[in-house]
């Protein structure tokens, strides 16, 4: 995350680290906790990492330095990719990872709701962006969770922004005109948390965007009440 500050432990309870282990293991991708046994990604994350078998998925992680062998680590049974998913910025750009057990829930660890379809016209007005990932362009994945507030703007003005690219009405984009916060590399996947009544949702999963908080260069989210039927037929 760009222009973000340090969260503080059981400030984003659903928000946990995908990691694979191959030869060493290391957090790839964010992702969000919406029951007690799926977890909500980006299908990006899971380009050429299909084997459920190679992931590790950390809950109730506020520092990855925390993370060792005693870490309670869950495993993948199943992981499902949206089969319109192509790459980023064509769309679709939405995984699920169904857990090998059920997760109990804590106060550091437990889901976000889902946006339903019909939420599709709710102004969001209190949005944060989440995650490990870089603070830079180039730099490197941060040890404590970062978190940046962002506006959420509207599909024309963010296709103004995107003159080479289709922002299709499943997408939503965020970002200050003059940039300065965003999500950056190793973010992706994890999730734009809106507050609204007092509820937090997700809205977005992170996805794309031309370099990292560039002025007139917002992120592009998976926009998730886009997706709810299929996250509750897959899932339930
Ligand atoms: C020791 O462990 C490690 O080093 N792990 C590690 C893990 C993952 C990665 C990594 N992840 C990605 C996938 N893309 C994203 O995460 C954000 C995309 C994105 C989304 C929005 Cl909304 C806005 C902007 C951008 N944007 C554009 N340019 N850059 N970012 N790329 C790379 Cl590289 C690198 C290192």
């Amino acid at each position: 995350v760009v222009g973000g500050t340090d969260s503080v432990r059981g400030e984003w309870p659903w928000q946990v680290t995908l990691q694979v282990k191959l030869s060493t293991q290391r957090h790839l991708c964010g992702g969000s906790i919406i029951s007690n046994q799926w977890i909500l990604t980006a299908a990006h994350c899971i380009e050429n990492l299909e084997n459920p078998n190679i992931w590790r998925i950390y809950a109730g992680i506020l520092k990855l330095s925390e993370i060792n062998e005693d870490t309670p680590v869950f495993k993948v049974q199943e992981i499902i990719v949206h089969p319109q998913y192509v790459i980023a910025e064509t769309g679709y750009d939405i995984a699920l990872m169904k857990l090998d057990k059920p997760m109990n829930f804590t106060d550091l660890q437990h889901p976000i709701c889902l946006p339903s379809k019909e939420e599709t016209n709710t102004i969001y007005t209190h949005c944060w962006v989440i995650g490990w990932g870089y603070t830079k362009e180039q730099d490197q994945v941060q040890d404590i969770l970062q978190k940046a507030s962002v506006p959420l703007i509207s599909n024309e003005e963010c296709q103004t922004r995107y003159q080479q690219d289709r922002i299709t009405d499943k997408m939503i984009c965020a970002g200050d005109r003059k940039g300065g916060k965003d999500a950056c590399k190793g973010d992706s996947g994890g999730p734009l948390s809106c507050k609204h009544e007092e509820i937090w949702y997700v809205v977005g999963i992170t996805s794309w965007g031309e370099g990292c908080a560039r002025p007139e260069q917002p992120g592009v989210y998976t926009k998730v009440a886009e997706y709810a039927d299929w996250i509750l037929e897959k899932t339930m």
